[in-house]
């Protein structure tokens, strides 16, 4: 699939691309004869196997990340227990923190500033807030190097970070999601449909010009992805957006109109889909570093096709292609 990517938080990612029959059609040639020849049904026991070792390794994953979240919740000494909070006075600008307050679709698209197709930003956090969070990361990360612990990568694309869930900051983000983000779903993307943002996975990343300076076109294990500009770099450091579209059409052309670039502001939030193809521009001067949050809904996931097939949000252009066999 080119260098478009479905980026993964490392603890269960979505992504993959090939129809069944595809799929099925490349491993039959590579399968030993005595397999080969088996029954249908022989076969179909072989790969529930198969697919039952890997649902096994993804547990393994999980427990051994759930094992690595308590050791360290249980030891580290956070710098800014305020943060740890929530307090919309604290951590919000006025226009925000109104907009919540007033929470009519009037007042969420008077806030809004649209940058292309389902592209939306608005000033979000206060300056002091940016400030204590970076110092928090950078604590943390000297705490983790003092006490010789790995570190969690923020997701499969990005090594540059803190999971800000490792540090204990998980229900100040599930709040996040719950009262800054659920509210403007419906207004902006109804593509989602009622169903409501149940989990999350949220990280400070960084770049520089020598460490992680750019991503690659990817989407996001996320139903909708929050991020927020907390410092700038001096240049470069962009993103861009190449229209929405399932796992089936990462490479699928962009059209003229999708296409939007963004360059962050402090404080300033973008909001987009997961599935927004998009990417980030090498940092070429100075060091970035960005919230995000990525929002997950398990209704809209189990409303969602199986991975072969093409859902009604993709915006494809060559959607009647797609032959689901
Ligand atoms: O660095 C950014 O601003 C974007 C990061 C991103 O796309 C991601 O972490 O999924
Ligand atoms: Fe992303």
């Amino acid at each position: 699939m080119g260098d478009r990517r479905a980026a993964g938080s490392g603890e269960g990612s979505s992504g993959g691309s090939g129809s069944v029959g595809e799929v099925l059609a490349c491993v039959e040639e590579w399968l030993p004869p005595a397999i080969r020849s088996a029954s249908s049904s022989d076969k179909a026991k072989l790969f529930q196997s198969i697919a039952s070792l890997y649902q096994q390794q993804d547990q393994h994953r999980l427990h051994a990340h759930l094992r690595y979240r308590q050791l360290v919740q249980s030891q580290y000494k956070a710098l800014h227990p305020e943060l740890f909070v929530f307090r919309a006075d604290r951590f919000f600008v006025p226009t925000f923190e109104q907009m919540l307050h007033d929470g009519s679709e009037v007042a969420v698209r008077r806030t809004m500033c649209a940058h292309g197709p389902l592209l939306y930003s608005f000033d979000m956090l206060r300056p002091q807030f940016c400030t204590l969070l970076l110092q928090e990361v950078q604590h943390f990360e000297k705490w983790l190097e003092q006490s010789n612990m790995q570190k969690s990568p923020p997701n499969s694309l990005s090594s540059a970070g803190v999971v800000l869930d490792d540090i204990g900051l998980n229900p100040i983000l599930q709040m996040l999601m719950q009262q800054c983000v659920a509210p403007l779903v419906p207004v902006l993307f109804p593509q989602l449909g009622d169903a409501p943002l149940d989990s999350h996975h949220g990280y400070v990343v960084t770049h520089s010009a020598n460490l992680d300076p750019s991503i690659s076109c990817h989407i996001d294990n996320s139903e909708v992805t929050l991020n927020v500009s907390l410092c700038k770099a001096e240049e470069g450091g962009e993103l861009y957006f190449k229209g929405v579209r399932c796992v089936q059409h990462l490479d699928d052309p962009e059209r003229d109109l999708e296409m939007a670039e963004y360059k962050h502001v402090p404080g300033r939030a973008l909001l987009h889909l997961g599935k927004h193809r998009h990417g980030a521009r090498p940092v070429l001067k100075g060091k970035r570093a960005n919230l995000v949050l990525w929002c997950r809904s398990s209704k809209f996931r189990a409303n969602t096709p199986a991975i072969f097939v093409c859902p009604p949000w993709c915006n494809a252009t060559n959607k009647q292609k797609v032959v689901v066999k």
